[in-house]
């Protein structure tokens, strides 16, 4: 296999998103609704004749369930799978466990969005976006890329922010355009790598 595939997948909705409450590093499990999404992005990924030969996730419940609910649904529920914090969501420091109207009423639209999304402003004794790719950014080249390189088909359950320093790597987005760039919860975004770890091609299979 020479196919470099890296499939990359948010968990499916939290008790904590649903709550809207910040979640961070905080460890709550899968909705409802976050369990159907992850059983559909399984399916989706099923239905495009997608097999893996290795998983990575975090060390939190929401993205583990994600995974063997995904594997299940293909099939494949041995698969060889490795589970490090380095993949763990931004901690959200301070900002853990309040709601995020609440906080927008308190420090204003402005201030809470440029916690969530900028690049370099952590939240009051959290992480940046920057700090948490400082964590993520030394675990994909030394332990997932070289999977993909190898030719294994390599599946990341994992975060929105943890994934979204991931991504701005891989598709070389400036701190401008990583704000506004947002991940589906369940939602598959699939890439093949080019032998020199660029990109070759990306589908976001939730459009
Ligand atoms: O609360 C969080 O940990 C994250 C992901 O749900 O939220 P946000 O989208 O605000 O970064």
């Amino acid at each position: 296999m020479s196919d470099r595939l890296l499939v990359l997948v948010r968990h499916g909705q939290s008790d904590w998103n649903l709550k809207n409450l910040f979640t961070g590093w905080k460890d709550p499990d899968l909705t409802e609704l976050g369990v159907t999404e992850a059983k559909a992005a399984g399916q989706k990924l099923k239905a495009q004749g997608f097999t893996f030969d290795v998983a990575f996730t975090s060390a939190l419940t929401r993205a583990q369930h994600t995974l063997d609910l995904m594997l299940t649904e293909l099939g494949q529920t041995g698969l060889k799978t490795y589970k490090n914090l380095a993949l763990n969501e931004r901690d959200y420091g301070d900002l853990s466990g309040l709601n995020k109207d609440d906080a927008r009423k308190k420090w204003g639209e402005e201030q809470v969005l440029i916690w969530r999304r900028s690049y370099d402003v952590p939240p009051p004794g959290g992480e940046s976006l920057k700090d948490t790719l400082a964590r993520t950014l030394p675990y994909y080249v030394q332990e997932i890329l070289p999977c993909v390189l190898r030719g294994e088909r390599t599946l990341v359950a994992a975060h929105g922010n943890s994934l979204r320093a991931l991504i701005m790597v891989l598709e070389k987005l400036t701190p401008e355009q990583i704000l506004k760039r947002e991940l589906g919860t369940g939602a598959p975004v699939v890439y093949r790598l080019n032998a020199d770890a660029t990109v070759a091609s990306v589908v976001d299979l939730a459009k």
